[in-house]
């Protein structure tokens, strides 16, 4: 099987703090990874030095077999590599169909010329179309994504980064603050996500992780604690003792 993204011995201290300590990842291609953790247990700043927010101080990512490493977060997207988008970084008066239709025009490499031609082009239409549908949004698409139910706005996030056409997606809790009611489409969501798209996906409800991850990699003090498929790391003892908790129901 093919690697699809690759960490090697990456090392990241935020002054004596070392925060990812020699860590080595692989997410293989067509993967659903899930990588879990307590708080603080470094797993926001490993998706940052993925996405290249952050520069770590040593060691290797790899898209693909290419050390990604030193490139921008804007070269790493058009490398493949995308996350999802964080609900303050959505255009809060944009409408989901504008939201969308900026980041397929983005994707062609047209930017802000596709507000010129909205309407114009059938086939970025039916795309945009289509990821609507695909993510329950159609019913809101002229709505301003600030009004938008908070479930709502967090299928937005996703479908902004599949508009990308990644192959491979960092999903950043997808499920984090969503209520109870709404929670359902997200999981549907994230389970109907192209097959052809790697995912890596953090998140903190176990109901997601458990039901959508296919390897599970768990995170303690920035380093690995254990990795496997998800009813090993259900049953390891370090797992429940360390990280779920004794009582915790996996
Ligand atoms: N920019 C920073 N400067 C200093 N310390 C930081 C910085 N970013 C994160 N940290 C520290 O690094 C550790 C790991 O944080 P990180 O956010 O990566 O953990 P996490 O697993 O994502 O946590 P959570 O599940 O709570 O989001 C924490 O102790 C945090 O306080």
């Amino acid at each position: 099987m093919t690697i699809a993204l690759e960490t090697r011995s990456l090392e990241k201290s935020f002054g004596g703090l070392r925060v990812t300590r020699d860590l080595s990842l692989q997410v293989m291609q067509g993967a659903r990874h899930a990588l879990i953790g307590p708080n603080g247990a470094g797993k926001t700043t490993v998706i940052n030095q993925l996405t290249g927010v952050l520069t770590p101080n040593s060691g290797r990512i790899l898209l693909e077999g290419s050390d990604i490493t030193g490139l921008s977060v804007h070269k790493r997207v058009l490398r493949g590599l995308s996350r999802t988008f964080q609900i303050n970084q959505l255009y809060a008066d944009l409408s989901p169909l504008e939201t969308i239709g900026l980041a397929v025009s983005e994707r062609m490499g047209r930017g802000g010329d596709w507000w010129r031609r909205m309407g114009t082009r059938h086939d970025v239409n039916a795309e945009i179309a289509e990821i609507l549908s695909r993510f329950h949004l159609l019913d809101v698409m002229t709505e301003f994504t600030s009004t938008l139910p908070y479930g709502k706005q967090r299928l937005l996030e996703i479908a902004v980064a599949i508009a990308a056409k990644p192959r491979v997606l960092l999903l950043d809790e997808p499920a984090a603050g969503v209520p109870e009611s709404e929670r359902h489409d997200i999981l549907a969501a994230v389970a109907a996500l192209p097959r052809d798209v790697t995912v890596l996906l953090i998140e903190h409800d176990m109901d997601l992780v458990f039901s959508f991850a296919d390897r599970i990699s768990v995170l303690v003090n920035g380093g690995l604690l254990t990795e496997g498929a998800p009813d090993e790391v259900a049953r390891d003892p370090q797992v429940r003792a360390v990280y779920l908790g004794e009582a915790a129901d996996v």
